[in-house]
């Protein structure tokens, strides 16, 4: 659970929002949207702890939260493999206990994001989809309960989205992964969550994912 009361925020003269109050639960599946600018990335950011809010507080259930950054691609000739990528956010250890459980650790979670097959596969010569997938499996790697996809799908083809959406929702089915998914597309929106919140006016709205509009994306922030 994550609840935020009376958030605010502001970068010096600006205000970027005021008196954001809003609560996510375990297992919900939201978009947050709204127009460039009205402070999406930095709420999560707050949520996150990368950066301080102006007033306000953020409770939470004390959760690990694992974080997708939006697409970039690799170069062909960046030299690590799929699992060798994974693994640079795992502590290194010489004990071999600590070292099997993570060997199985990883195993699971390539397994889960469908990525076993072509672990040994390098990061920079595989597709948009699979390079997106395993970034998604190094937000997994600490076992995180909420998710936070900050347009993770952006700039990849339509087909590839939502096949990258589909892998995301069985994960909040099976393991009842809270998912965040910060957003600009209308169709994922309305396909894949089921209640966004809404940056509008400088604060967050709550809403019904059905009478998410078009020009909701679009408004000047
Ligand atoms: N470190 C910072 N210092 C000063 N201003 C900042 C900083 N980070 C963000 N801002 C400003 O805060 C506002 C909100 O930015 P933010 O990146 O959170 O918006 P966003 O909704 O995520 O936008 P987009 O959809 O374009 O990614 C913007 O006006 C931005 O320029």
């Amino acid at each position: 659970m994550i609840k935020v009361e009376n958030l605010s925020k502001r970068f010096g003269n600006q205000l970027v929002f005021e008196n954001l109050n809003f609560q996510i639960n375990d297992g919900d599946f939201i978009s947050l949207v709204g127009p460039n600018g009205s402070g999406k990335t930095t709420l999560v950011k707050i949520i996150i702890g990368l950066e301080k809010s102006s007033s306000g507080t953020i409770k939470t259930s004390g959760q690990t939260i694992g974080y997708v950054p939006q697409f970039r691609n690799i170069d062909s000739d960046y030299p690590l493999s799929i699992e060798q990528f994974i693994r640079l956010n795992l502590k290194i250890t010489l004990n071999p206990e600590k070292r099997r459980q993570n060997n199985d650790l990883i195993n699971t979670i390539l397994q889960r994001t469908g990525l076993t097959e072509i672990k040994d596969r390098p990061l920079g010569l595989v597709s948009g989809g699979e390079k997106q997938k395993a970034y998604l499996a190094q937000a997994l790697l600490n076992d995180p309960k909420t998710l936070i996809l900050d347009e993770s799908t952006a700039s990849l083809d339509v087909e590839v989205k939502n096949q990258l959406m589909d892998l995301v929702q069985e994960l909040n089915h099976k393991y009842q992964l809270t998912v965040i998914f910060i957003t600009h597309d209308y169709d994922l929106t309305k396909k894949y969550t089921k209640r966004a919140l809404l940056f509008k006016n400088k604060t967050i709205e709550p809403i019904d994912v059905q009478k998410v509009s078009k020009d909701m994306f679009e408004m000047e922030g």
